[in-house]
């Protein structure tokens, strides 16, 4: 009986050491985890700066190639621009950046708004095996990308404060596993510089060589000379230390070569080759006009400007400062010949 409680108060001491040994064990696996990304990071971090070193030694970043010339995958990314995306013909620079791109070059884009940045990532996106990743900074400009891609059959997501747990998963699923149909994540800054769990999933998606491209759509976030400085888009140099063989994409309607040169010493792409298309846009222009000191009198100038320079059924903005001033613009015009919808961040 004795040699019993002897025995079970010892059986006792052992577990209560093993549990010990467990947790210690535990904790050292989690450090030599640590200690392995770490190792990575620095000699990405140390290849990159040796590259970088060699290409301000020699040849400026801009393209030397001919992106222009034939490529293997010519016929299969005609046969995606028409049969899935529905363009013609392709617009100045979009072949080129497609072409350097589907070469894994890092590249950057400056190209005028509507000029049609995002079918240089998007073609590629779908012409490359695996998933593609586009940082962007607005959820309204991320839900419309996603709808549009949807709408062409392409399996786009978004991974954002908004997504719902279900998507999330599959989503999660999708980057670790490479289970169910994923093309294009869109995702904001944020989620690259706070979400720990994401980063993981999406390194687990790079080990697999699972992750395409990278594209940083509205890059000049990432300037502090920029005009749209984001803070989290400081942080987005990081996916080319974790992820250096994969090509990255930057894009951008405007940045002066101030904001360049930050932009690709911040995402660490010095030898990417750039494209840049004119930004002027001859349909946009700016008139002044005296207007009158009357309310009453200025909306029936607009109203007059409106009806003689569009006279066919045609239909335009007008901005106002706030939803009571489109209020007043909008009521006493609501005729037979023009009829205004108002607007004010939602739709009424
Ligand atoms: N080669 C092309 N031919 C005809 N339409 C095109 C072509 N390329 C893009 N587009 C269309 O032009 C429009 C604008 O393209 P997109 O949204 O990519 O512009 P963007 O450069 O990203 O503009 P922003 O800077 O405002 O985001 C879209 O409707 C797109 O389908």
């Amino acid at each position: 009986m004795e040699d019993e409680e002897n025995i079970e108060e010892e059986l006792l001491l052992v577990e209560s050491q093993l549990n010990g040994l467990q947790d210690k064990i535990k904790t050292l696996l989690d450090q030599q985890e640590e200690l392995y990304e770490r190792q990575a990071q620095l000699k990405a971090m140390l290849e990159i700066s040796k590259t970088s070193r060699d290409a301000s030694n020699s040849a400026p970043s801009v393209a030397l190639e001919d992106w222009s010339g034939k490529f293997s995958w010519d016929s299969q990314a005609d046969d995606t621009r028409f049969n899935v995306f529905g363009i013609s013909s392709y617009r100045s620079n979009q072949r080129e950046i497609i072409n350097s791109i589907m070469s894994g070059k890092d590249v950057l884009v400056i190209m005028a708004a509507g000029g049609g940045k995002s079918l240089c990532y998007q073609l590629p996106a779908v012409l490359r095996d695996g998933i593609t990743l586009v940082v962007s900074p607005l959820l309204s400009l991320i839900q419309d990308q996603v709808m549009g891609l949807a709408a062409l059959g392409i399996p786009a997501h978004m991974l954002t404060s908004t997504t719902n747990k279900e998507i999330e998963k599959f989503i999660y699923k999708a980057l670790e596993k490479g289970e169910g149909e994923l093309k294009i994540l869109y995702v904001t800054p944020e989620k690259i510089s706070k979400s720990k769990r994401f980063m993981s999933k999406l390194e687990k998606c790079h080990h697999a060589g699972r992750l395409s491209l990278v594209a940083i759509d509205e890059a000049h976030c990432c300037s502090q000379w920029g005009h749209d400085f984001r803070p989290d888009y400081k942080n987005l140099g990081i996916l080319k230390i974790q992820f250096p063989s994969v090509p990255m994409i930057a894009l951008t309607a405007t940045a002066t070569s101030k904001v360049q040169m930050d932009l690709i010493e911040m995402l660490h792409i010095p030898r990417s080759v750039k494209f840049v298309s004119t930004v002027n846009r001859p349909n946009l222009f700016y008139r002044v006009y005296e207007k009158s000191s009357v309310g009453k009198v200025v909306i029936d100038e607009i109203a007059n400007f409106i009806s003689e320079s569009y006279p066919n059924n045609e239909s335009g903005i007008v901005y106002c400062f706030s939803r009571k001033e489109c209020e007043q613009v909008c009521r006493p015009y609501n005729t037979e010949m023009l009829s205004f919808q108002l607007f004010a961040g939602h739709m009424i």
